[in-house]
């Protein structure tokens, strides 16, 4: 996965650096659990599942170790080029890590999607697999036992771990297991690095996510935000513009995110901002327009335009 790593000889002094990521179907807790690892919010969560389109990295540093973790989306069937593409993202990168993190809700009964999963994952032959069964805070202790043992019958795990990203249970482990199977290694990015995110990504997740805030079933996978630019105000030094625009599929869908009024993108702009200002560490002036692009998610050109490459 890129970075260029130092030889495993002495020079390391038993220091091990790489790559993971976590797969799952989506909405089983995969982000919510890179972010209590990394111990910040680099990915962005919601309750809607495919939130995360992009392979977003969050770094959890330990004295003997740099573990950079790779989120990608939730893997399901494709149902248009969008999703083609994101399940391309989700095979180059798992044969790309040193580990991977297959994750499984402790509250949910295995069904056919974690079974797709595990049958794509039996054919990467190469990286350890450590099974994680996420939620425990929302099952009893008996069914946690009961899922451990299904999970260990949907394939070939180095560890099969039960953990809550929610209450903090084993989610040091976690870390611990994943950095286990790492090379030995020198640090691939400086201490201190949460992400290799261009903070623009991050600005656009972040507004993509207020405006995900309670539209309904249909909405979320036609909304898609680019941030243009963002510049120091001139003559303030504690104000920064960030230009950014919303694309919707279809003019009805733009008047959801409007609202009466246009109270509704308000709404979604005081909450981006707000969270752009907690990133930056400055106040901002959010300039947020809505844009329809006709069916996006089918078009190669625009989805080019919006970051999802092939
Ligand atoms: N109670 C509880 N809820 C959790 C836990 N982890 C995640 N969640 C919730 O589950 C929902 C989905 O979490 P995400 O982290 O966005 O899931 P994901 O697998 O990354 O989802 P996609 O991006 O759609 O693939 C959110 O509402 C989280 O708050 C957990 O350990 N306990």
């Amino acid at each position: 996965m890129g970075g260029v790593r130092a030889p495993a000889d002495t020079t390391t002094d038993g220091f091990r650096s790489g790559f993971a990521c976590f797969i799952g179907r989506p909405n089983v807790g995969k982000s919510t659990l890179m972010n209590a690892l990394v111990g910040t919010k680099v990915a962005i969560t919601s309750s809607r599942p495919q939130t995360t389109r992009r392979a977003i990295r969050g770094i959890v540093h330990r004295p003997d170790a740099q573990l950079i973790v790779v989120d990608t989306p939730g893997l399901h069937k494709p149902k248009t080029l969008l999703g083609e593409r994101l399940d391309s993202l989700v095979r180059s990168t798992l044969t790309e890590v040193d580990a991977i993190g297959f994750c499984v809700p402790a509250d949910q009964p295995v069904g056919p999607g974690d079974r797709f999963i595990a049958r794509e994952l039996a054919g990467v032959k190469r990286t350890p697999i450590v099974a994680i069964v996420t939620k425990t805070d929302l099952a009893t202790p008996q069914q946690v036992a009961e899922q451990l043992l299904a999970v260990g019958r949907l394939g070939e795990f180095a560890d099969i771990v039960p953990c809550s990203a929610a209450d903090g249970f084993q989610v040091d482990l976690v870390g611990d297991l994943l950095i286990g199977h790492l090379p030995a290694g020198a640090p691939l990015y400086p201490e201190g690095d949460l992400t290799d995110e261009p903070e623009q990504v991050l600005m656009a997740e972040l507004i993509r996510e207020a405006a995900l805030e309670g539209v309904r079933d249909e909405l979320p996978h036609s909304i898609a935000v680019v941030v243009d630019d963002v510049a120091p105000r001139e003559g303030r030094g504690d104000l920064v513009d960030v230009y950014a625009h919303l694309f919707v599929e279809r003019p009805s869908q733009k008047g959801i995110i409007i609202g009466h009024k246009g109270e509704r993108l308000r709404a979604v702009g005081a909450a981006a901002r707000k969270q752009i200002e907690a990133l930056l560490g400055t106040r901002v002036y959010l300039d947020l327009r809505i844009k329809v692009l006709k069916d996006w998610q089918r078009d190669p050109k625009q989805l080019r335009r919006l970051g999802f490459y092939d």
